[in-house]
């Protein structure tokens, strides 16, 4: 059994530790985007980055020996659109099957190809999933470029549970990957994780240590595969792996503002 995480005042002091230790840098202050930085909805396109985030994260880009990414089960279409982080920051979409990096031009992306096996298999997902939203009230079906999502936030707790064990149960007879997250059940062709694909990044870009928060269970992975010298955040309430824990988006927020006053110090 893991210890409870430590508190937002402990997380706090690691961070300006780390602020002023040139050895670790540069830092990778990876976050997740829903229920981390931008609180959840019921219309996952209403989602936004807190405006005290938005600002919070242009003022730590313009830190050297700091690198910012989105670890996010977004696509990336879905991330571009919606989130408002500086040039320079890395997306990393679809639990880690899409990357790509904000320029002042647009994104600089790595394109996804599915084979034709992964297309078909998709197409198929997509009919079954329906079939499992059909007649439920509340219960949607959102296709991404690698995977199709069972919504089920707006059903009745009965109706979304029985959705999202036939969701799982769609998942083993068709052999796919299964991501079970807050009211979604993902479905995906081309099986991938964020702990994957955040130790990818963090190698190329050669950071010793990663700061990552999320607030899901899909975060785990991130959590599981990270060190013991890096920084690990859960975001809300639940089990976890991660070594602080903030209550809420707003706390994310107030901690990345706190690192952005503090870093130059
Ligand atoms: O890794 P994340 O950035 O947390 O993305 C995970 C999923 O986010 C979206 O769903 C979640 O947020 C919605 C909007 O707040 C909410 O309605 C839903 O219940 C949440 O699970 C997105 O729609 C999914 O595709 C992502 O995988």
């Amino acid at each position: 059994m893991n210890a409870e995480p430590r508190d937002a005042r402990a997380l706090t002091d690691r961070l300006h530790a780390l602020a002023a230790d040139a050895d670790a840098h540069p830092l990778l202050v990876a976050l997740d985007f829903d229920g981390t930085l931008a609180p959840l909805q019921d219309d996952p396109s209403a989602s936004r980055i807190l405006p005290a985030g938005v600002d919070a994260l242009a003022t730590l880009a313009g830190h050297a020996g700091l690198e910012l990414a989105l670890v996010s089960g977004r696509s990336m279409a879905d991330l571009q659109a919606l989130a408002q982080v500086p040039a320079g920051t890395f997306l990393i979409g679809s639990h880690g099957a899409e990357r790509a990096r904000v320029t002042t031009f647009g994104l600089d992306r790595d394109v996804v190809e599915l084979t034709h096996a992964q297309a078909d298999r998709l197409a198929a997902l997509g009919a079954r999933a329906a079939a499992v939203a059909r007649g439920r009230d509340g219960v949607w079906v959102e296709t991404k470029p690698t995977a199709v999502v069972v919504h089920t936030r707006l059903a009745e707790p009965d109706v979304g549970a029985e959705a999202e064990a036939q969701a799982l149960a769609l998942g083993t007879e068709l052999g796919c990957g299964t991501l079970h997250g807050k009211d979604v059940v993902e479905l995906t062709v081309l099986p991938a994780d964020k702990g994957t694909a955040l130790q990818a990044l963090r190698g190329e870009l050669g950071a010793p240590v990663v700061l990552y928060a999320g607030d899901d269970v899909t975060d785990e992975h991130a959590f599981a595969a990270l060190g013991a010298t890096d920084v690990t955040v859960k975001v809300g309430a639940g089990q976890t792996a991660a070594a602080y824990r903030v209550g809420s988006p707003d706390a994310v927020v107030a901690v990345l503002a706190d690192l952005a006053a503090t870093w130059d110090r």
